[in-house]
C-alpha cells in the first residue's frame, strides 16, 4: 500500500510515536483534515537538498531549521520531526517522539516492506562482521545462483554483481530499505548485512527482524562521547540483535555468552553456536566447530552436529578467519539450508580488500601485511597469526599504527598494550585522526609504551611511515622483517576534519615498494 499522510499517521499512532500533526496553527490527530492526505508521497528523504514535488522529509540528528528555507517552492509534501517547524514551512508536520524510529518504520512502508521478500541475515560483533558477511554472502550466492545482496562496511551490493563503496557499517534505515527494495527488484532472495552497535543506538534497524541474527564476539570498543558512554551500553546495543531475530548464531567463546544465551532462552529463540578449537582451546562445546587439520594450520576441518563439512583452506590468512568461516556455516545451518559442498566451499575463494593482504619481497626477506585491525582484540589476533605463521623464523616486526580521532579512545592504549611485548618497533602515524591533531594521538600512543625493549617513533605522514619501514627492512636482508600496517585497509582516503581526503592506500604503497 502506498505511503500517504493518512497511512503514515496511522502507522505512527499504532507504534505510539505520533504526538500530533501540525500545520500553521492547526494541531490535530486527524490527517484527514488536510487536503491530499490520501495522495501517495513521491519520495522520502532525510536531506532537504533532495526534496522535490511530493516528498516526505525526515528532520533528524543535527538538522537545522534554516535548511527548510525555500522548501515549499520545491514541493515539500510533509515532514516528520521531533520539533514542529510551522514558521518555516506550510507543509504539515508529523510530530513524533523519536524521528529515527519513525523513519525506519515509514521508509520500510514506502519501499513496500522489502525485508519481507528477502531472507535477511544480520551480523554483529566487535570483530569479524565484514569477513563473516563476505563468507556467508559467498555461500548464499553460490547456492542461489547469485541471488544474494550484501550491506557491509566495505561495499554494498544489491544485484549480486555490482559492488559500491559504503559510507557506514550499517546504512541509515531509509537507505537500507531503499537498497532492500532495489535488491528485491533485481530478484535477490537473500540479504546479508552487518549490524553495528551504533545501528541499534540510533535506530537504523528499528522494526527489522532478522531471519538469522549473529552475535560473533564482544570486547571493549566504540566508547566515546559520540558513540557509547560505557561498555555496558555498547554491549546492550549489540544485544538488541537477540530480541530482533528468529534464530540466533552465537560465538560460544564470546565474552558474556552466558548472558546472551539467557536472553535468547528467555525469549525462546533457538540458538546455533560456533567455536574455533585449537591446541589452546579444545573444550568449548559448540554446534559448529572449526579445528586445525594439520600442525601448520593450512587446513581446517569444520563439523556441525557431527556432520563433517570437510576440509577448508581459506584464501585469506589468519586463524581467526576460520572462526568467521565457522560462523558463516553456522548461519547456513541456522537457515536450514541444504547447501552443496561446492556452495559451502565458495568461501574458500573470498578475499577482502584491505584485510590480511600480504606483500612479499623475497630478495630482501621482507613481508608486509595490510590489515584492518584497529583495537586490542584484533591486534592480538593479528600478532597470534604472525607468531603462528612466522614465529619459528624470529621475525623483526614493525607495527605502523595510529588511531581514530574523536572516538573509541581506549583503542590507543589497547593497541600498544597488545603489541608492545611482541614486536620490535612501533611507528605511530596518521589514521582517521579527524579533528584531533595527529601528533597528539601519536604522542599519546607513544606515551603508553613501557617496554624498554621496543623501539618507538612517530612519522606523521602515513606514506612516509610505510616507506621508512620498508627501507629499514630492505637494509636488513639477513633477518626476516614483518611489517604490519593496520587500521586503514585498502581505503583511498584519510578522514581529516570530517572529510575524506585522498590517500594513496597502504596496499598500493606496499605494492609499489615490494611488488
Ligand atoms: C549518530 C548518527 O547516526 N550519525 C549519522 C547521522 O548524522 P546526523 O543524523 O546527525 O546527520 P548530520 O550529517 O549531522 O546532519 C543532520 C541532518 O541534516 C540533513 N541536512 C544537512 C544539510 C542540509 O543542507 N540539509 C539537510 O537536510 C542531513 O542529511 C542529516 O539528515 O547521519 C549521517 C548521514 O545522514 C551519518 O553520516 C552520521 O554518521 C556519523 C558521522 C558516523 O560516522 N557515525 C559512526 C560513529 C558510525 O555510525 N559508525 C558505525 C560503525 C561502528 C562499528 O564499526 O562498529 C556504522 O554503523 O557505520
Ligand atoms: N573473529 C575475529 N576475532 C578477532 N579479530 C578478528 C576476527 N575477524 C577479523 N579480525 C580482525 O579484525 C579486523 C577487521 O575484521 P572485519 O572487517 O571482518 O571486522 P569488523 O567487525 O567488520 O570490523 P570493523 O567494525 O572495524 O569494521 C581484521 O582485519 C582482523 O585483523
Ligand atoms: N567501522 C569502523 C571503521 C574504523 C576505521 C578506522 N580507521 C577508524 O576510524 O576507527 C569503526 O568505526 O570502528
Amino acid at each position: 500500500m502506498a505511503l500517504t499522510l493518512a497511512s503514515a499517521a496511522q502507522l505512527l499512532q499504532q507504534h505510539h510515536l505520533l504526538h500530533e500533526i501540525v500545520r500553521a496553527d492547526r494541531w490535530t490527530l486527524d490527517a484527514g483534515e488536510f487536503e491530499g492526505s490520501d495522495t501517495p508521497f513521491s519520495s522520502v528523504t532525510y536531506d532537504t537538498r533532495k526534496v522535490e514535488d511530493g516528498t516526505l522529509l525526515f528532520c533528524k540528528g543535527a538538522f537545522r531549521p534554516e535548511y527548510l528555507d525555500g522548501i515549499d517552492a520545491r514541493g515539500l509534501s510533509a515532514y516528520v520531526s521531533e520539533t514542529e517547524f510551522h514558521e518555516r514551512t506550510a507543509a504539515p508536520g508529523l510530530i513524533v517522539s523519536d524521528v529515527r524510529k519513525a523513519m525506519s518504520l515509514l521508509s520500510a512502508e514506502f519501499y513496500g516492506r522489502p525485508q519481507e521478500k528477502l531472507t535477511v541475515v544480520g551480523i554483529t560483533g566487535t570483530k569479524g562482521k565484514t569477513t563473516t558477511a563476505y563468507f556467508t554472502h559467498a555461500v548464499l550466492s553460490a547456492l542461489s545462483g547469485g541471488k544474494a545482496a550484501l550491506f557491509s562496511s566495505v561495499d554494498n551490493c544489491v544485484d549480486g554483481r555490482t559492488y559500491v563503496e559504503s559510507d557506514l557499517t550499517t546504512p541509515e534505515s531509509l537507505d537500507a530499505f531503499r537498497m532492500m527494495g532495489e535488491a528485491v527488484n533485481h530478484g535477490m532472495r537473500y540479504l546479508v548485512m552487518e549490524v553495528s552497535s551504533q545501528a541499534y543506538k540510533v535506530n537504523r534497524v528499528y522494526g527489522l527482524t532478522f531471519d538469522v541474527g549473529v552475535f560473533l564476539n564482544i570486547s571493549p570498543d566504540h566508547i566515546s562521547p559520540i558513540e557509547h558512554p560505557t561498555f555496558e551500553d555498547y554491549l546492550w546495543c549489540k544485544r538488541q540483535i537477540v530480541d530482533n531475530c528468529r534464530t540466533l548464531v552465537l560465538g560460544a567463546d564470546a565474552d558474556h555468552a552466558d548472558l546472551i544465551r539467557q536472553q535468547a532462552q528467555r525469549d525462546r529463540r533457538s540458538i546455533v553456536t560456533f567455536a574455533l578449537h585449537d591446541e589452546a582451546k579444545l573444550t568449548t562445546p559448540a554446534d559448529v566447530v572449526a579445528s586445525p587439520a594439520d600442525p601448520a594450520h593450512t587446513q581446517y576441518r569444520i563439523e556441525a552436529d557431527g556432520v563433517d563439512f570437510g576440509l577448508f583452506s581459506l584464501a585469506i590468512d589468519g586463524d581467526f578467519n576460520y572462526a568467521n568461516a565457522a560462523a558463516a556455516l553456522a548461519i547456513v545451518h541456522a537457515l536450514g539450508l541444504d547447501a552443496s559442498p561446492e556452495a559451502l566451499h565458495a568461501m574458500e575463494h573470498v578475499k577482502i580488500a584491505g584485510r590480511m593482504e600480504r606483500f612479499e619481497d623475497p630478495s630482501t626477506n621482507t613481508v608486509a601485511i595490510v590489515d584492518y585491525a584497529h583495537n586490542g582484540i584484533s591486534m592480538t589476533a593479528l600478532l597470534d597469526y604472525v607468531n603462528e605463521r612466522f614465529g619459528t623464523r624470529h621475525p623483526y616486526i614493525t607495527l605502523i599504527t595510529g588511531s581514530a580521532g574523536d572516538k573509541a579512545y581506549d583503542r590507543r592504549k589497547e593497541i600498544v598494550e597488545a603489541a608492545q611485548h611482541r614486536i620490535g618497533r612501533f611507528i605511530f602515524t596518521e589514521e582517521d585522526t579527524n579533528t584531533e591533531p595527529t601528533e597528539d594521538i601519536c604522542k599519546q600512543m607513544a606515551g603508553y609504551v613501557t617496554d624498554p625493549q621496543v623501539e618507538s617513533g612517530i612519522i606523521l605522514d602515513r606514506a612516509q611511515a610505510i616507506e621508512n619501514a620498508a627501507a629499514a627492512a630492505k637494509s636488513h636482508p639477513e633477518r626476516l622483517d614483518v611489517i604490519l600496517a593496520i587500521g586503514k585497509g585498502n581505503e583511498r582516503w584519510i578522514k581529516r576534519l570530517n572529510r575524506h581526503t585522498p590517500y594513496e592506500g597502504d596496499d598500493a604503497i606496499f605494492a609499489r615498494l615490494l611488488g
